[in-house]
């Protein structure tokens, strides 16, 4: 039975400046089930970004509602969405934003350790992940002595450490060679349906479409099924 993790319902965004309004969000709806790797592609501008950022509770839409494991989330609280963002979302970028000054294993571990989880532990259960994305031998490496590519899987294991329900990916093979692509998006669909996580990757990448359960685009600010 499908299970959702996340649904958006009408979800409208626009952003204003001075008199004039763009909208680039007008009554988009999607339902993202457990264990289900979903694309979204389209133009440039077209507005994936926005739709993610709204959907990992980063920015929150000027109508419409968001939930998450069925609750909730557009009006809570700025601290709560902090909060769920923390326990239950996972995210991976184009540019992986590691900590320069802390090793691989540190910067893996840093989300449990945010969460109240003990050092040795989140230390542990860091390099169980490395491990899993081929880095061992790099965990006491700082990410200005990783490649492109290696610091993208250690992003991708920060993403995962914390085993979020949902998680949002931004173009997250857009600087990759072609090999450390699909390792990158061997883990995505591990995720997936392994951990039956619900994963979300925006991509201009088409060849990963095909890995994909769904694939969807934007059309005049709302989600539809892409057709190629
Ligand atoms: N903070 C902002 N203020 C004003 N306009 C914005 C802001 N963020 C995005 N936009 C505009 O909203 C539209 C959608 O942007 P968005 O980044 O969501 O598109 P995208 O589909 O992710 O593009 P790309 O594929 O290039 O990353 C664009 O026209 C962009 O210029």
């Amino acid at each position: 039975m499908s299970e959702p993790v996340l649904e958006l319902r009408g979800i409208v965004r626009e952003y204003r400046s001075g008199p004039n309004v763009l909208k680039v969000l007008e009554g988009a709806d999607l339902v993202l089930n457990k264990g289900e790797l979903v694309g979204l592609v389209g133009p440039s501008g077209s507005g994936k970004s926005t739709l993610l950022h709204t959907a990992g509770l980063l920015e929150r839409a000027e109508g419409g509602e968001v939930l998450l494991d069925g609750e909730s989330v557009l009006k809570l609280p700025d601290g709560v969405r902090t909060r769920l963002r923390r326990e239950k979302l996972g995210f991976v970028y184009q540019f992986h934003h590691l900590l320069p000054e802390f090793n691989a294993r540190d910067n893996v571990a840093m989300p449990l350790m945010v969460n109240g989880v003990k050092r040795r532990i989140a230390r542990q259960k860091a390099d169980v992940l490395l491990a899993e994305m081929g880095l061992e031998s790099r965990a006491d490496h700082q990410p200005g002595q990783l490649s492109g590519g290696e610091q993208q899987r250690v992003a991708i294991a920060r993403a995962l450490v914390n085993d979020p329900k949902l998680v949002i990916a931004d173009e997250p093979t857009g600087n990759l060679d072609p090999t450390t692509t699909d390792r990158v998006f061997a883990s995505l669909i591990r995720i997936a349906r392994s951990e039956g996580a619900a994963v979300l990757v925006a991509t201009h990448n088409m060849a990963l479409t095909r890995h994909m359960d769904r694939v969807l685009t934007l059309q005049d600010g709302k989600l539809t099924t892409f057709t190629g």
